[in-house]
């Protein structure tokens, strides 16, 4: 009996679900015994490959394999399931070898149908588009191109390339690593920074040496195969990898950028940006894998609410089952819980210790703290309260939320001696002493009120909590978490982030923040310096956006075009660098004359994409609505149930299955759909006016981009196609075409 190595590539055909369960069988078996009678592993005649094998699946389908000799036993490489004869032809024209530049090992089909996969290499038939007289777009020769490790063929066709789209098509058919290098080249990256970023710069083996079953799997193991290939540990991890739709790819295949992130360790607080789609999340996941493998402890993975800490919980969940969730604090193994919620769960374990806090932060021990107020009545009420010595503009809920959140409570002000001395860059507005006292007259009010409703609002809890968790170190007691992972973090406010830096002693491997200042829609921006959280020298960004095709990513960057991004290093935010490796239809606009015409094509594109999701066997509740606010939300749902078409309203609870949905743009934030239709996208519903903001000008520009912001976020949620319909007038936020 001779046990044996499995490597598995991303699937290249789709398999239904006996075919997966009996290639479970066969890999399973072969990684027991590779001379298993019943596998009947064959070589075949007249392959360009002596490597490649054959394997009885079933009576109808045979495995393609490659078989390597390892230095204890044998390795197979698994390409997929055919047809019998369609496995033969396929087995005869693979051919593995490792790249002479720099060491990946790849496989090449050659003079086989292109199929709709990452690495399925165009044969050389189809060769090049007619000569054309329009300009070259990439800037590199051929040869500099095959030097970089490109394949011949294919250097030549990009060097060729007249346009981007020719790029596209060339990168989604060839080589993973190869189409991504030559994405990043098209769009400018230095050569040297496009091979940092896939390990090039690491080759595995010297260049140029001879390709033998060593160096082949050696050339596996490099970061810019892990993209496409990965290691069989376990019959775990090979059930993953066979019943891994296209879904479940970001559990095995990591890039190399995003599995650096994931694993390496770092000497203080780190932040990863990366626009919609870039895997930021992925990473988190990976990372709070990671940790809780090699470091163990308390590690706690947040975001801005609760609906995405379920996510982050099932996507834990489905790529590291062995890892504890702790559903308490204070135990071993990853707590995952929504900002706020953790903030609350920190002020209910403390017990009456929590005093103590309340009085730092608020300036009283008594008063509830198990309630939340309704901050934007318990505002107006406190304007109401305390007279009208104060500016008009002033007295807007937007501007005294704003000083309370980012001035008051991080300074922990409880008296107006305080608030008079305190500097408050960055507000946008000057206040004079005399209008510092009409605005902490309105303060004490809203806090008078709220303990006399038993109540805090979830800043005031962030605050407390970590004024608490601040007294218990200084007391000497240990800080609640080992590692904080947090997602979604440019939403965050400044109690937020007091409440983050509170949870865990500065050092290693302390605070990792994922955040994209592009999908900032809640709050203003803010540095992390100013709560001590130092990421300096340790900030980087993910390009590749994973999700969207080319397309839509291109439109939702136009929509963010004209804004001016900072991030939360105080850095301008570019967008241009951003790039999809998958093409796509393109965006629809659907201009309508009124509601009426707008809510019947918007029934007919859902009744469109509902057809076509039966057809590929996907699940309704991929196909979104998603409006700019909850009346549109509950008028489309009306209007498209009086079409005959059903769809299901989502607000707080999660996604149930069986129906499209519908739900606010806000509400879809960190989600993801294959079909989206935005809805009502005319000029009076977005931007929406300003006149709350009118004190400043700098807030009205700061609202403005979020809500851009709030269109980008929409229009990235969508995989496959993206639909937009307005009345009457557009919106003037949209880009003018498609
Ligand atoms: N390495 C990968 N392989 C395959 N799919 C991936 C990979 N990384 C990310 N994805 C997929 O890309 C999509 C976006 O990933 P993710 O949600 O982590 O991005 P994000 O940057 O957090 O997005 P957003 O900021 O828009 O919420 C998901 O469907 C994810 O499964």
């Amino acid at each position: 009996m001779s046990p044996s190595t499995l490597i598995m590539g991303k699937p290249i055909t789709k398999l239904t679900s006996d075919l997966r369960k009996q290639t479970y069988a066969f890999l399973e078996k072969l990684t027991e015994d590779d001379s298993s009678p019943g596998l009947h592993i064959e070589p075949i005649k007249n392959s360009r490959d002596s490597r490649v094998r054959t394997g009885r699946v079933s009576l109808q389908y045979r495995a393609v394999l490659f078989r390597l000799d390892g230095p204890t036993h044998p390795a197979y490489v698994f390409v997929g399931v055919w047809n019998h004869d369609d496995a033969i032809v396929r087995a005869q024209k693979s051919e593995l070898t490792v790249n002479p530049v720099n060491g990946v090992s790849e496989i090449h089909f050659l003079d086989v149908d292109p199929q709709p996969a990452v690495d399925v290499k165009k044969p050389l038939v189809e060769a090049a588009p007619a000569r054309s007289s329009a300009p070259t777009i990439l800037g590199y020769t051929t040869a500099e191109l095959r030097d970089f490790g490109l394949d011949g063929d294919l250097a030549a066709r990009a060097a060729r390339a007249t346009s981007d789209d020719e790029i596209l098509d060339l990168a989604e058919h060839a080589v993973e690593w190869q189409g991504l290098a030559l994405l990043d080249l098209s769009a400018g990256t230095p050569p040297e920074v496009v091979r940092e970023k896939l390990g090039l710069d690491r080759p595995v083996d010297a260049p140029g040496g001879e390709v033998t079953d060593t160096t082949i799997l050696r050339g596996f193991e490099h970061p810019a195969a892990k993209l496409t290939y990965t290691f069989i540990e376990d019959n775990d991890e090979l059930r993953r990898a066979i019943e891994q739709e296209d879904f479940g790819a970001w559990r095995v295949f990591l890039h190399p950028e995003q599995r650096r992130y994931a694993t390496q360790a770092t000497s203080g607080s780190f932040r990863l940006t990366g626009g919609a789609g870039t895997g930021k999340t992925v990473v988190l996941l990976h990372r709070a894998d990671d940790l809780a493998h090699r470091r163990g402890g308390r590690i706690l993975l947040t975001t801005f609410t609760t609906n995405l800490a379920g996510e982050l919980s099932r996507g834990l969940r489905q790529l590291a089952p062995d890892v504890t969730q702790t559903p308490a604090l204070h135990q071993e193994g990853v707590f995952v819980s929504g900002i706020d919620a953790l903030a609350s769960a920190v002020i209910k374990s403390a017990g009456g210790r929590i005093l103590g806090a309340r009085k730092t932060v608020l300036g009283a021990e008594d008063g509830g703290l198990g309630r939340r107020t309704n901050t934007v009545e318990a505002w107006q009420s406190a304007v109401a309260a305390a007279g009208t010595d104060l500016p008009l503009p002033l007295q807007s809920v937007a501007f005294l939320d704003a000083e309370y959140a980012e001035v008051i409570l991080p300074h922990r002000l409880i008296d107006l001696a305080g608030y008079l001395k305190v500097r408050r860059p960055g507000r946008g507005v000057r206040l004079n002493r005399g209008e510092r006292t009409a605005v902490w007259r309105v303060i004490e009010s809203y806090r008078l009120s709220s303990r006399a409703a038993g109540s805090i609002d979830f800043r005031e809890a962030a605050a407390i909590a970590a004024a608490y968790l601040d007294s218990e170190a200084e007391t000497g007691h240990r800080r609640l978490f080992d590692h904080v992972l947090v997602d979604e973090g440019q939403d965050l406010s400044p109690p937020h982030w007091l409440l983050i830096r509170s949870l865990a002693a500065v050092g290693p491997d302390d605070v990792f923040i994922a955040e994209d200042s592009h999908q900032r829609i809640y709050g203003r921006r803010i540095t992390l310096k100013q709560f001590g959280i130092a990421v300096v020298g340790r900030s980087r960004r993910l390009t590749l956006n994973y999700r969207t095709t080319a397309e839509i990513l291109d439109f939702a960057m136009r929509v963010l075009e004209p804004g001016a991004y900072r991030d939360l290093d105080d850095e301008i935010e570019k967008s241009s660098d951003y790039r999809s490796a998958r093409g796509g239809p393109a965006v629809g606009l659907r201009p309508c004359a009124s509601l009426t015409e707008e809510l019947a094509t918007a029934a007919e594109q859902v009744r469109t994409w509902t057809t076509e999701a039966g057809l590929s066997d996907q699940p309704l509740e991929s196909i979104a609505i998603l409006v700019r606010d909850q009346y549109n939300r509950d008028r489309v749902v009306t209007g498209l149930a009086e079409r005959g078409v059903t769809v299901r309203s989502i607000d707080r609870e999660g996604t149930v299955g069986g129906a499209p949905v519908v739900m606010t743009m806000h509400r879809a934030k960190g989600m993801e759909f294959r079909d989206v239709l935005l809805f009502g996208i005319g000029a009076d519903s977005i931007p929406r006016g300003f006149s709350e903001y009118e004190y400043s000008e700098s807030e009205v520009s700061d609202a403005l981009l979020r809500e851009r912001s709030l269109l980008y976020v929409a229009a990235t949620r969508a995989r496959d196609q993206l639909v937009i319909t307005w009345a009457k007038q557009s919106s003037p936020l949209l880009p003018a075409s498609a």
